[in-house]
């Protein structure tokens, strides 16, 4: 064995250095180790590390996720798997049908992943890097002492040059207890058996650990109470025992150990009920099918059976695991008020009952409307499956996720929604198919793995990290904030995950918007949809080049757009949109240089010039197809900015006329085609376009009428402008405020 000099910040390695590694494969790729680090050398390393971190002395935390291999899917209890020792591994090539048995000696290090160094029966030492678990200083996974089993281990290098076992799925690693018959003889101890602790003792210890904020230690302690009451114990005991459980188990987002926990208390209570005992509510299976169902009914009518504290765990629960409505009823303005940065989760149902998950024509699976659904009209509503709640301005949370195999990197919002879907679909294999049904680009498919009937779905990182990235949105605590916004600001998102919500495809000319208040997506139509059309929404706002825009699609989610207006622009020669964004750009400079000398009437018609130019750019017609306007119906992106830009110019010298005749440019290059006729001012075409500047635009228009003494037109651009605020920020909130003048 060699010695090796600690490193200062081995613990947390680079990145880019770490993508180096593993592109390359290691020259001893397959073979055993002959040398290592001494279990001193790695002590006194980790004791280093231990020092930095407590100094504070550390990067921003990274996770890294190398490239993809699949989760172990065999059982340490298995016969046919093959225990292992250290020095039996070899060097980046996983035995896939081995485990080794480790004992951590030391406290862990638990920054970007937990690290420890652990032993193994025949005193061998290594380091062992876990990442990707919920773990904390405070009240860690594996303290000293700890004896884990390690699914598919191998040495994997360090960037300073020496090994490590490195565990990326947290289901390869098993924690085992001490007196479980599978740990080796000399390790194992009967400690917890020989205690003198009765139930009680052990409920004050654990609620003490809950006082500390050390849940699993809590956990643990409550679990240790009730295996010390004994049969004659009374049934008051255990109820309170697990009620406490399910309380921290709701806490560490382990949905489906607080519904047994619950269960079990329910049972107990039945039990000791002369009434109750012998109906169905003391049935385990019963109360835990009733507590995932989905629904509010209670035909058994156990939550008004049982006491207070169980009731209200039960609705925690059914809450947390999903439930679901029929109405499209939403106290708007009263979520809304709840709502804040600190408080984003809400306590409401899903409404999706009038939607379809179906498959497309060549989109993959989309989302069907099942009836008619009038403009404005609310299309579902659904809670997150996961939505982190972190404070923006905390900066002590930092952190990114690096995907090294596919060469992504993603800031906060995507990391701490990695990790947090990690643990919800870690501790609750009864939320993993719907998670894991979601669309991973074929990565599922390409390992071939099929799951069976009642087999438990592994949960692998990189298949939870390649559906993030796929499906997830970027959020605001509310959309009504965003209009508040300074252009240009930038606030940071929050990244998301909503299960129904993933199946709605792109389409530049969309005819749904989605907005957020708290935990809840709301999607609303933008056009009337029939019963049987399928749900679009944009994932972004298109770019002005189709060029730009498919590379978009295609960088981030591996599509290209075939709506309307794509077709539209592929059918356009090069040349021409070129010369189209070429415009674009030197309009936009002489916006930019006349604004800092500031608007003149000349220097506004100057702007006008330039408009009509990339106008005219907009009309050309077909001569393969002899038609005629192709963008008669389509939004003209390149001059919604010039449009928006001179009506408020027009605005801003008073010129009613002009402000009137811009802001309804601005809509028809939204896609969105008006009419004054009858005296009435009605939408004829509408592409779905409907954004915050569309509304704007109503409010200058209505603005404009009034004081041209045209009270019905200015009516209905108020009524318009109404329902496509409602549309765009989800709520009536801020409304009147808005298209006040
Ligand atoms: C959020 S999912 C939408 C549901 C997905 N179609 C499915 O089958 O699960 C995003 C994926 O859908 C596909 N997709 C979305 N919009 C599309 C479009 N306009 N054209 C083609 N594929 C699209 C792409 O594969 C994309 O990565």
């Amino acid at each position: 064995m060699v010695s090796i000099k600690p490193t200062r910040g081995s613990y947390e390695e680079s990145p880019e250095a770490l993508k180096d590694l593993f592109q390359n494969p290691a020259d001893n790729h397959g073979s055993r180790l002959s040398t290592r680090e001494s279990r001193d050398a790695l002590i006194d390393i980790h004791k280093a590390n231990l020092k930095l971190l407590a100094e504070g002395n550390v990067p921003v935390k990274n996770f890294v996720l190398p490239s993809r291999y699949p989760p172990s899917r065999a059982s340490i209890r298995d016969t046919s798997v093959e225990k292992i020792n250290l020095q039996d591994l070899s060097v980046e090539k996983r035995n896939t049908n081995a485990i080794l048995m480790v004992r951590t000696i030391i406290q862990p290090y638990i920054y970007s992943a937990t690290n420890t160094v652990v032993e193994d029966k025949n005193g061998d030492a290594a380091r062992l890097t876990i990442g990707n678990l919920e773990d904390s200083m405070l009240d860690p996974l594996i303290p000293a002492a700890t004896i884990v089993a390690i699914k598919q281990p191998c040495w994997r290098r360090q960037i300073d040059g020496g090994y490590h076992i490195r565990v990326d799925h947290p289901s390869d690693l098993v924690i085992l207890q001490a007196n479980d018959e599978f740990v080796p003889e000399s390790w194992r101890s009967d400690a917890e058996l020989d205690s003198e602790l009765e139930g009680k003792d052990w409920k004050k210890e654990g609620d003490m650990m809950f006082l500390k904020k050390k849940f699993r230690t809590a956990l643990q302690h409550y679990d240790r109470g009730l295996r010390a009451l004994d049969s004659k114990s009374n049934s008051a005991a255990k109820i309170d025992l697990y009620r406490k459980k399910c309380g921290v188990n709701i806490v560490l987002l382990r949905l489906d150990d607080a519904a047994d926990d619950l269960s079990q208390a329910i049972v107990t209570h039945a039990l000791s009920d002369s009434q109750l005992a012998g109906s169905p509510m003391s049935d385990l299976d019963t109360i835990k099918s009733w507590l995932h169902n989905g629904s509010t009914e209670d035909p058994l009518q156990i939550s008004s059976s049982i006491p207070r504290p169980l009731k209200e765990l039960a609705a925690r629960i059914k809450f947390d695991l999903g439930i679901y409505q029929t109405s499209a009823e939403y106290n708007l303005p009263l979520i809304s008020s709840y709502v804040g940065p600190l408080t984003l989760h809400v306590d409401a149902a899903h409404y999706i009952s009038d939607t379809e998950v179906r498959k497309t024509e060549n989109h993959g699976r989309g989302l069907f409307a099942k009836r008619d659904f009038k403009i404005g009209e609310l299309v579902s509503a659904e809670k997150a499956f996961v939505l982190p709640g972190y404070f923006i301005q905390d900066r002590s949370s930092d952190c990114l996720i690096y995907s090294l195999g596919e060469g992504t990197a993603s800031p906060r919002p995507g990391a701490l929604l990695f990790k947090e879907l990690v643990q919800k679909l870690r501790w609750n294999p009864s939320l993993r198919r719907d998670y894991f049904e979601l669309d991973d680009g074929g990565y599922w498919k390409e390992y071939g793995w099929e799951v069976s009937e009642g087999e438990e779905i592994p949960v692998d990182v990189f298949r939870v990290e390649i559906i993030r990235q796929r499906n997830c949105f970027s959020v605001p605590t509310r959309s009504v904030d965003m209009i508040s916004q300074p252009p240009n600001s930038n606030p940071e998102l929050r990244n998301g995950c909503w299960l129904h919500a993933s199946y709605v495809n792109h389409s530049c000319l969309p005819n749904s918007v989605r907005t957020f208040i708290g935990d809840i997506h709301f999607l609303r139509a933008t056009r009337d949809i029939t019963a049987g059309e399928e749900i679009t929404h944009q994932y972004v706002s298109p770019d002005i080049d189709i060029i730009d825009r498919q590379e978009r699609y295609r960088g981030t989610w591996g599509f290209e757009c075939d709506c309307g207006l794509c077709k539209t622009d592929g059918r356009i020669d090069e040349a021409s949109r070129k010369e189209r964004s070429q415009k674009f750009e030197d309009l936009k400079n002489t916006v930019m240089k006349l604004g800092e000398r500031g608007m003149t009437i000349t220097s506004i018609k100057k702007i006008a010039r330039g408009l009509r130019e990339i106008e005219a750019l907009y009309s050309p017609s077909d001569a393969a197809t002899d038609e005629g306007d192709l963008y008669r119906q389509l939004p003209r992106l390149a001059l919604v900015h010039p449009s928006l830009y001179l009506t408020e110019a027009w605005k801003g010298v008073n010129n009613v006329d002009k402000t009137i005749e811009y802001a309804r440019k601005l809509l028809r290059n939204f896609g969105i085609l008006t009419t004054t006729d009858n005296d009435r001012f009605e939408v004829v075409s509408n592409s779905g376009l409907i954004n915050i500047e569309a509304v704007r635009a109503l409010r200058y228009l209505a603005e404009g009428y009034t004081s041209k003494g045209e009270s019905q037109l200015a009516k209905d651009c108020i009524e318009l402008g109404k329902l496509w605020f409602l549309i765009i920020t989800g709520s009536e909130v801020g409304m009147e405020e808005f298209l006040k003048f």
